[in-house]
């Protein structure tokens, strides 16, 4: 079992983002997330769970507050400095994958490593090397057949696939994994034993796992299960005007 430290790998304060114009998706006072923690995220459908996972990556910018990661203030960081950050400590797992179709399975979970020197560096240390962690997870995560390797990942079973977009995620030991609605393709059985081995892999690693799901029926694995709508004072507002709407058009 790794051991954790002590800074929130997130902390958000005062978070503000909109696609228009004065007209916020999300408005956050406050979330921290702490070292280790497995939390669920719901919301409705279009209740802005994928743009947070957006500004939590680093990939979108809020127009104010701030996203912390590990201590570091990412969204002061300069474009190049966050896309450095993000290869070396955030691992994602897209809904659809986000596989590359002409490479190989251990290819494409290899990836990674080649963009964040921290990840090389902390496989180094522990004495592995990138394809033998590859394997290693990649048969932790149930692909144990050495033939499948080197095949075009376009040749698996998305069941198969969603696996090597996990292995792809976890390689090099990031301290965060973000998960977006990585279980939708797989039926329910599936989807519990995926998350069961995800977590195991998360404690070995000490990594911290944000994971997006509309399936309330996972809610109860997680540590931790935050509720947009309860979050984000945005949707509160709008919930708020259409009442007001109702109370003044009696
Ligand atoms: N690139 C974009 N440009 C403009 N508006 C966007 C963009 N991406 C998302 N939105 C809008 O922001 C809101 C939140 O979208 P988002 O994808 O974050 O929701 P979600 O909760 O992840 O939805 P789902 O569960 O359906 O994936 C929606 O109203 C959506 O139309």
């Amino acid at each position: 079992m790794a051991v954790l430290p002590t800074t929130p790998p997130v902390q958000l304060d005062d978070l503000l983002f909109s696609w228009q114009p004065v007209q916020p998706v999300l408005d956050i006072p406050t979330l921290t997330i702490t070292p280790g923690e497995k939390v669920f995220l719901k919301g409705p459908s279009g209740s802005g769970k994928t743009t947070l996972l957006g500004l939590i990556g680093g990939v979108l910018v809020p127009e104010r507050g701030h996203v912390s990661l590990l201590g570091t203030p990412i969204n002061q960081l300069s474009p190049a400095a966050r896309d450095r950050f993000r290869a070396n400590h955030v691992g994602f797992i897209f809904q659809m994958f986000n596989l590359i179709p002409y490479l190989s399975v251990l290819e494409n979970v290899l990836l990674p490593l080649g963009f964040s020197p921290e990840r090389r560096q902390k496989l180094a240390a522990a004495g592995q090397s990138g394809n033998e962690e590859a394997v290693r997870l990649l048969a932790q995560l149930g692909l144990s057949d050495p033939a499948l390797l080197a095949r075009p990942v376009t040749a698996l079973s998305i069941g198969q696939q969603q696996r090597v977009a996990a292995a792809r995620a976890l390689i090099g030991r990031p301290e965060i994994l973000i998960a977006d609605e990585p279980t939708s393709a797989l039926d329910s059985d599936t989807r519990e034993a995926f998350i069961r081995l995800l977590f195991k892999e998360c404690e070995a690693a000490g990594s911290t796992l944000l994971f997006v799901s509309h399936d309330a029926g996972l809610e109860h694995l997680f540590d931790r299960s935050l509720s947009l709508a309860e979050l984000n004072h945005a949707a509160v507002t709008e919930a708020a005007a259409m009442q007001e709407d109702a109370v003044c058009h009696c």
